[in-house]
């Protein structure tokens, strides 16, 4: 998780400081400034794809115009996009890939006595979804799993479609507890149009869920009878939808779903929509299939469509686009006054969900911005150097304790850039939305925990990915070799970006419709996929041209700096990573007979009044003010 692949960049935000922030307290985005240079190709089969929205459906309301769309605008959208696909006589589907939760106050900030998600999983479910599936964020809490189950069966009914997690529930009848199925395992439907779709939703092999859930590897999946069945008759199209990366170095998990299909069906198309690495990316399995990702916290809008499906005798042209979400996009597409009354009442209700939950209190004043993904993590504009420099250094410490703090902490856990003017609520819950708490190991050796941070490093969170295809770890060479070869593929990547926004800069003055004018490219996504084909105008998939985000490839752990002049540190950590800290320690005490071993008993909590999720709010009030 939190893998950085090298496609595309993934910083948001456009604040350098020269532009003013806008106030918290306004309600309403900063309008989109740019248009896209050319409209979407419909096929016979056309689908909008949204996944890793993590409750940003207010768009982002602050110096990101390309995002500045909302929940509301997406529904008007969308209805125009149908009656527009009934006037073609064509088919649009609507898919969504999972995590919905954790990352934005509005999906997460839900005030008692409802359960989180309560009013923002109402409101994600107007949009009249074909297969909606689970991420992993809806299973790491049981409560959390147990809730978005129950509602995603109500309003989605057959259209919830969860092919390989089961979780724990109670038998009304027996009152025993046993295992069921967290959604449907498949969807079987006609569209609109007459066309027969057979669809799954595969979650890739994810081990960090609660207890009470079990997820199955989807290579055991496509082993299992119910999926043979299910696959024996030839549908016109599979459509798959999972929370799964598209690329993980060598194989995806797809791989092994699309090769079951193909063992009985070399050419029916099969369509796939995964997510969860947060970034835009397209890969084709073979000639009859395609594969898209549609991005993170609502910025993308991913677009495919698939032409001649009604000719067998040769493979069918699948094209894919990156909508920037926001109304110029929304209007370049579906023409001018696409909203709807439905739509303006959802942006309504969105904007009076976000008052309800307080989320424009200000706790401070941003002195500059912090990103994410832009700087490294030691340079004075990364989030990451704030945090191990200042933040953390003034808040997580214990007077009480001979031994000073040395924290670590997984950059997993950071989830959106800080920017510079009021930070509220809102903000906060943007930043750090877990509620993780700081468990520390009392006076380890400054030695040992000298050597933790690289050792974390090589090693990876919760072992790297586990690598689901080998069932083990990667060695540290092995680590080291990949990290090297995504550093390689990243500059390619890079240096073929910054080519194509020169080229599209270019297309500025061409342009006829007049309505593309810009003097200076904003910054934005500029994505190198593996779909372009030999066309250079397809060689990538955004449909707004833009200057690409800078990025740095971001260590997995940072840490705090380790306190000098002292035998001994307290190694503070979220609770989420104690068990990888306790790896970790005995892997490095390992071989030597005197090395004590670090066990879960040993593991205490550092301090009670602050945990992730009110860290930032701490410090913005006193650093801040
Ligand atoms: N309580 C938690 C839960 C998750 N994390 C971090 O999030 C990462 C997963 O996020 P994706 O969007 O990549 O699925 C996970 O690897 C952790 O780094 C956390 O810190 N605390």
């Amino acid at each position: 998780a939190a893998l950085q692949l090298p496609f595309t960049a993934l910083s948001g935000g456009d604040n350098d400081g020269a532009k003013p922030a806008r106030l918290a307290q306004q309600p309403g985005s900063t309008p989109p400034v740019d248009w896209p240079y050319r409209s979407l190709p419909w096929g016979d089969l056309n689908v909008l794809a949204t996944t890793d929205t993590h409750g940003w459906l207010l768009g982002h309301q602050r110096n990101e115009p390309s995002y500045s769309g909302d929940w509301g605008d997406y529904y008007s959208f969308v209805q125009r996009m149908k009656e527009e696909a009934r006037r073609r006589g064509v088919d649009l589907l609507l898919v969504d890939s999972g995590d919905r939760v954790d990352g934005n106050g509005l999906v997460d900030a839900e005030p008692s006595p409802h359960p989180k998600g309560y009013t923002a999983l109402s409101i994600f479910s107007r949009v009249p979804y074909d297969v909606v599936t689970t991420g992993n964020h809806e299973l790491y809490k049981f409560p959390v799993a147990s809730y978005v189950s129950s509602v995603m069966h109500d309003k989605f009914g057959d259209r919830w479609v969860v092919s390989n997690v089961n979780i724990t529930a109670q038998d009304e009848v027996t009152g025993r507890e046993v295992e069921r199925l967290l959604g449907n395992r498949m969807r079987r439907f006609t569209t609109e149009q007459g066309r027969k779709v057979v669809a799954f939703g595969p979650l890739f092999d994810f081990k960090a869920h609660a207890a009470g859930i079990a997820v199955q590897a989807p290579s055991a999946m496509v082993k299992e009878q119910w999926f043979q069945e299910a696959i024996a008759s030839a549908p016109d199209v599979f459509l798959l939808v999972g929370h799964m990366s598209l690329r993980i170095e060598a194989d995806s998990e797809w791989t092994a779903v699309v090769r079951a299909i193909r063992e009985v069906h070399p050419t029916v198309p099969v369509l796939v929509f995964g997510g969860h690495h947060h970034i835009r990316d397209c890969v084709q399995e073979d000639e009859y299939s395609m594969s898209l990702a549609s991005g993170r916290y609502f910025e993308t809008v991913g677009f495919m469509s698939v032409a001649g499906l009604n000719d067998s005798s040769t493979p069918p042209v699948f094209k894919r686009r990156y909508i920037d979400q926001n109304r110029n996009s929304y209007e370049y597409h579906a023409g001018k006054g696409f909203d709807t009354d439905e739509g303006k009442a959802i942006t309504q209700e969105l904007a009076e969900t976000a008052r309800r939950f307080n989320l424009t209190d200000q706790f401070g004043v941003a002195p500059q911005d912090y990103f994410l993904h832009r700087f490294p993590h030691t340079d004075r504009r990364s989030i990451f150097h704030l945090l191990t420099t200042s933040v953390l250094p003034s808040l997580i410490t214990r007077p009480d304790r001979p031994s000073p703090p040395y924290t670590v902490l997984n950059t997993g856990s950071i989830r959106f850039d800080l920017f510079k003017g009021p930070f509220t609520r809102g903000d906060q819950w943007q930043i750090l939305p877990f509620a993780n708490n700081f468990l520390f190991l009392r006076d380890v050796p400054r030695g040992l925990a000298e050597r933790l941070l690289h050792h974390l490093n090589l090693v990876g969170e919760h072992g790297f990915a586990e690598a689901s295809q080998t069932g083990r770890e990667y060695t540290a060479e092995e680590r080291a070799w990949l990290t090297q070869q995504g550093a390689d593929v990243r500059a390619a990547a890079d240096s073929a970006a910054l080519e194509h926004a020169h080229r599209l800069r270019s297309l500025a003055t061409t342009t006829p419709d007049g309505r593309w004018r810009m003097r200076r490219a904003s910054e934005g996504y500029v994505t190198l996929d593996a779909c372009g084909g030999d066309d250079p105008a397809e060689q990538f998939g955004d449909d707004t041209a833009h200057r690409p985000y800078r990025s740095a490839r971001q260590p997995v752990f940072v840490a705090t700096a380790l306190p000098h002049k002292t035998e001994q540190v307290d190694v503070v950590f979220f609770d989420f990573i104690v068990i990888d800290v306790l790896r970790g320690l005995n892997a490095l005490g390992g071989g030597h007979k005197a090395a004590r071993r670090y066990r879960l008993d040993d593991v205490e909590r550092y301090v009670e009044w602050v945990s992730a999720n009110t860290l930032m709010e701490e410090y913005a009030k006193r650093a801040w003010n």
